[in-house]
């Protein structure tokens, strides 16, 4: 996009040595969300446009159809009596002007107009009935309309396998797709607006053709050629409007380093300012050169249309002259062309208007439409298969030569690895980071589907498994929680949310957690919203954060409980109850642990260690110590640091 070449000041550019190159290139932008229907509407051509209304404009019909059957009738029947009215109007008008311009005292010709002019106020009247009842409507209709898309946006993106989220394609699809509803929306409207442009149109035409066909040829000359200008124009301020979005989308970067809370304390403390008013001048004068270069091309081509304009109401009344002065139309004939020629120009730049609207809001119907085809093929497609076996308690859990590759990486997370749980064991996974602990896990929670290999439960594959049942009778706590903007309670009783919230169960959770004192300090206890976007919300620690997160494994109560660095934020305390809970498990439940502290898996029944995605030891503490290896050396390193 910007290929500018702008230099920094050197004072103003901070540090650079011979080993980082001069920025002379302004780095391209991530498409946003809305970049590619305002390209595309940019760089679309006159007769594109026209080609993809049919489909989009039966497709916004189509959907209020289906939101709303009474008030989609109620809004196409009143556009088009609206137009019908337009017709009457005009040819009142006309009659009004006949009776006006004919012969006789003035009295007498006021006198004979007075039936047309008290039909012309009639007709206003009902006009203006009309599209109340139109806006009323089309008010009625929209948020249907909106809650019906995203809605169907909403059951796709909630549906689709975990899988899918690591496709960027996926994430950048769902980005787009998730503005369907108020696109549907817009695109409903701008059909029904574009429909009263029509409709008005050749109301018009039908009026001047009912005057003097000859009218028609006027009419013609007036409107076409300033339409098309309209069109033209439309491309190039789009383009104009993508470039100052485009340096808005730079300015919010900016602002997010030299104006920012955040940044703020590093700002300072190693001196970036200049550097990064440096950023800002370079950033901001390529923007604008490339604002300008387009703003003098819109407004050369804004004249043309304005000029095609001009030459198209000289065109009009040269026209009207030569067909009054030759005798072939009367005066009230031209003046009511007159009055049609400024409707006509009104409904269609009104149309014009609409049909960029559709087009535009079009590309997202269409992005939202093609999302949920997309989705389709990270469904789950066989969740609901009848065939699918229910899940008993666990015996047994075995993992055989399991591997996961993540999409866009060459080496699989998950390399070849095998491991049975026996229920009641408290198992721990260790290894360096990134040595594939939370993947394995993930797919022991039935949360991934190995690339190769298989997880039994008591000896039954997973996919042949109900995988709602499946997934009811494990739980994991995750290393990277969500922090739900619910209440105390609410966040911990979601761990188990197909039951009726229980307080009593609720305050053991979170005593086993270590959370309860923290949540009774809360304005509220546990009735307090965690989240400040609302009204008296409160905002936890990371700790404490983490303490509602085990609250919420401890609530659900599962036959499996996997444990993903549940401690990380934790103080020594609380960290020691956690574990010496989770101890208390051992024989009672099963027990996956993953933590980087060694000293908290001593008790697993039997630790296994990973390096690379593969396992590359196994056995219980003391086994392991015994024998050079991994495991060894990383518990002793670690219990080095305690004794100093
Ligand atoms: N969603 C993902 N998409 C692509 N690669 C991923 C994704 N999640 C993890 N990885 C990669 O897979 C490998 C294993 O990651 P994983 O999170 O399983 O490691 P880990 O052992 O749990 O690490 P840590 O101790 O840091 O939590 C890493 O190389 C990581 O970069």
């Amino acid at each position: 996009m910007d290929t500018t070449t702008v230099k920094p000041e050197p004072a103003a550019s901070g540090p650079s040595s011979d080993e980082t190159p001069p920025q002379t290139v302004l780095p391209e932008l991530r498409a946003a969300w809305w970049e590619t229907g305002a390209t595309r509407r940019a760089e679309a051509k006159i007769t594109g446009i026209l080609a993809e209304l049919p489909y989009l404009t039966g497709h916004a019909v189509a959907v209020a159809w289906r939101a709303d059957r009474l008030r989609t009738l109620l809004v196409g029947g009143a556009t088009v009596a609206g137009g019908v009215m337009s017709t009457f109007g005009l040819l009142s008008t006309q009659q009004v002007l006949v009776e006006l311009f004919g012969s006789g005292p003035t009295p007498d010709r006021v006198r004979a107009a007075a039936p047309a002019l008290l039909m012309l106020a009639l007709i206003a009247t009902v006009r203006g009935v009309l599209a109340i009842v139109v806006g009323h409507a089309q008010s009625g209709l929209a948020p249907r309309v909106r809650q019906s898309t995203q809605r169907e946006f909403f059951e796709a993106t909630s549906a689709v396998r975990l899988e899918a989220f690591d496709a960027e394609a996926f994430s950048d699809d769902m980005e787009r797709a998730s503005h369907g509803g108020p696109n549907m929306n817009a695109m409903v409207r701008s059909t029904a607006d574009a429909l009263a442009g029509l409709v008005n149109l050749t109301a018009v035409a039908v009026a001047v053709l009912v005057i003097n066909p000859l009218l028609l040829l006027a009419l013609l000359v007036a409107t076409l050629p300033p339409a098309y200008a309209a069109l033209r124009s439309g491309n190039l301020e789009f383009s104009s409007w993508l470039a100052s979005s485009v340096r808005n989308r730079r300015l919010w970067i900016l602002r997010s380093q030299l104006a920012d809370r955040n940044s703020a304390p590093e700002l300072r403390s190693y001196g970036l300012r200049r550097f990064l008013l440096g950023q800002y001048d370079m950033v901001m004068t390529a923007q604008t050169a490339e604002e300008l270069r387009l703003a003098r091309r819109v407004t050369l081509t804004t004249a043309f249309g304005a000029a095609l304009g001009g030459l198209a109401l000289v065109g009009v009344w040269v026209l009207l002259g030569t067909l009054l002065l030759s005798g072939r139309i009367p005066l009230s004939a031209a003046v009511t062309c007159v009055v049609a020629v400024q409707a006509a120009q009104n409904a269609l730049s009104t149309l014009t208007y609409q049909l960029e609207g559709i087009f535009e809001s079009g590309h997202f119907v269409r992005e939202h439409l093609g999302f949920l085809e997309r989705a389709k093929d990270y469904s789950p497609a066989t969740a609901e298969r009848p065939d699918r076996l229910p899940t008993g308690p666990l015996s047994r859990l075995e993992v055989r030569d399991a591997t996961l590759l993540y999409p866009d990486r060459e080496s699989a997370a998950v390399d070849h690895v095998s491991l049975s749980i026996t229920a009641g064991q408290t198992v721990a996974l260790v290894g360096e980071n990134g040595s594939g602990k939370s993947t394995l896990a993930a797919m022991i929670a039935g949360l991934r589907s190995p690339t190769a290999g298989v997880l039994c439960w008591n000896q039954t594959p997973y996919e042949q498994l109900d995988q709602s049942a499946l997934t009811a009778r494990i739980c994991v706590v995750l290393q990277e929680h969500h922090k739900w903007p619910y209440t105390a309670a609410t966040n911990i009783a979601m761990g188990d949310i197909e039951t009726e919230p229980s307080r009593p169960r609720i305050e053991q959770a979170a005593r086993r957690a270590t959370a309860h004192e923290t949540i009774n300090e809360l304005p509220k206890g546990y009735q307090t919203l965690l989240d400040r976007t609302f009204k008296e919300g409160q905002d936890l620690s990371g700790g404490q954060w983490q303490r509602i997160t085990a609250a919420r494994g401890f609530y659900r109560d599962a036959d499996l409980l996997i444990m993903d660095e549940p401690s990380s934020a934790l103080d020594p305390r609380a960290e020691d109850a956690l574990f010496q809970d989770l101890r208390a498990r051992q024989g009672v439940g099963t027990t996956i642990l993953i933590t980087h502290r060694l000293a908290n898996v001593r008790h697993a029944d039997q630790i296994y260690v990973m390096h690379e995605g593969a396992l590359v030891e196994s056995g219980t503490h003391d086994e392991l110590l015994r024998v050079p290896g991994r495991y060894a050396d990383l518990f002793t390193l670690q219990a080095a640091g305690y004794q100093g």
